[in-house]
C-alpha cells in the first residue's frame, strides 16, 4: 500500500477532493490549477499541493492537475476502484433511509441484505430487500462473503452483535449507534455520530453570536 504514514487529517480531506473533482468532470472540466481548486474547495492552494504530494503529486508545473486522472487516482487511494458487499443491521428509521439511498450502490457499496431482531420487522419488504432475521446473520455473512456491516441499531446490544459478526469475517463497520465499539485490531470501525455533529453545530453557532 505504501500510504501508511498519511495523517488522518489528510485522509479525511480526500473524499472531499474526490467529490469536487467528480463535479468538475460532470461539467466537462479537464484541467485545473491548485489555485482554482482552492477557490472551489476552500482549502489553501499550498494545503492542496501538500496533501496531494503525500501520494506522489499528480500535478505538473504550469499545467495544474488533470481532473480525470486526479479523480481516478484519489478514487484508487480511497479504495473506490472495487466494490464492497455490505449488510445493514437495524431496519428502523435510519436503516431504511440508508437502504433507500441509491448513491452508495453507485459508489460501489452494494447492500446485500437487511437484518433486524424484531419479529414485526422480519419479512417486511424495503426496496428490493426482505428484512431477514438477525439470528441468521453469521451464516449470511459467511455464505455471501460480506465485507462491511452497517449498524443502525440502538447502542444496547451493539457490542454483542459486533462480537458475533467480527467472528465470521466482517472487516469494516459503518457504525451509526452512539457507542465506541471494541473490535480486534484488523477490524475498522468508522463511527457516524449525528448527535455529536449537531452539538458541534450548536457550539459553533454559540461562538459566532
Ligand atoms: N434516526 C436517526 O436519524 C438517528 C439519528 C441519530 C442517531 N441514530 C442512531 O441510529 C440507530 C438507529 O436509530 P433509528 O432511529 O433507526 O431506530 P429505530 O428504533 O427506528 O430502528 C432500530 C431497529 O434496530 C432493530 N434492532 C435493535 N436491536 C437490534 C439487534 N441487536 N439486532 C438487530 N436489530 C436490532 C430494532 O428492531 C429496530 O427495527 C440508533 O443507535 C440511534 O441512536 C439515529
Amino acid at each position: 500500500m505504501g500510504n501508511k504514514n498519511i495523517s488522518m487529517a489528510v485522509i479525511r480531506r480526500l473524499p472531499k477532493y474526490h467529490r469536487y473533482l467528480g463535479d468538475l468532470l460532470d461539467k466537462d472540466i479537464q484541467r485545473i490549477s491548485s489555485k482554482e481548486l482552492s477557490d472551489i474547495i476552500g482549502f489553501t492552494a499550498s494545503q492542496i499541493r501538500q496533501d496531494l504530494n503525500n501520494f506522489g503529486g499528480f500535478g505538473q508545473q504550469g499545467y495544474g492537475y488533470n481532473v480525470e486522472a486526479l479523480h481516478s487516482e484519489i478514487g484508487k487511494i480511497l479504495g473506490l476502484d472495487r466494490t464492497y458487499k455490505a449488510i445493514l443491521v437495524g431496519a428502523g428509521n435510519l436503516g431504511q433511509a440508508i437502504a433507500n439511498y441509491s448513491g452508495f450502490r453507485k459508489a460501489g457499496f452494494e447492500i446485500k441484505a437487511l437484518f433486524d431482531a424484531n419479529p414485526r420487522m422480519i419479512g417486511l419488504k424495503i426496496r428490493e430487500f426482505e428484512v431477514l432475521d438477525s439470528e441468521n446473520i453469521e451464516e449470511f455473512i459467511q455464505k455471501n462473503d460480506i465485507d462491511i456491516a452497517i449498524l443502525c441499531i440502538p447502542k444496547n446490544g451493539a457490542q454483542e452483535l459486533m462480537n458475533r459478526i467480527v467472528k465470521v469475517g466482517i472487516k469494516g463497520v459503518w457504525n451509526f449507534a452512539p457507542i465506541d465499539l471494541e473490535v480486534p485490531k484488523d477490524v475498522i470501525v468508522e463511527n457516524v455520530n449525528l448527535t455529536e455533529s449537531l452539538f458541534t453545530l450548536s457550539y459553533l453557532m454559540k461562538e459566532s453570536e
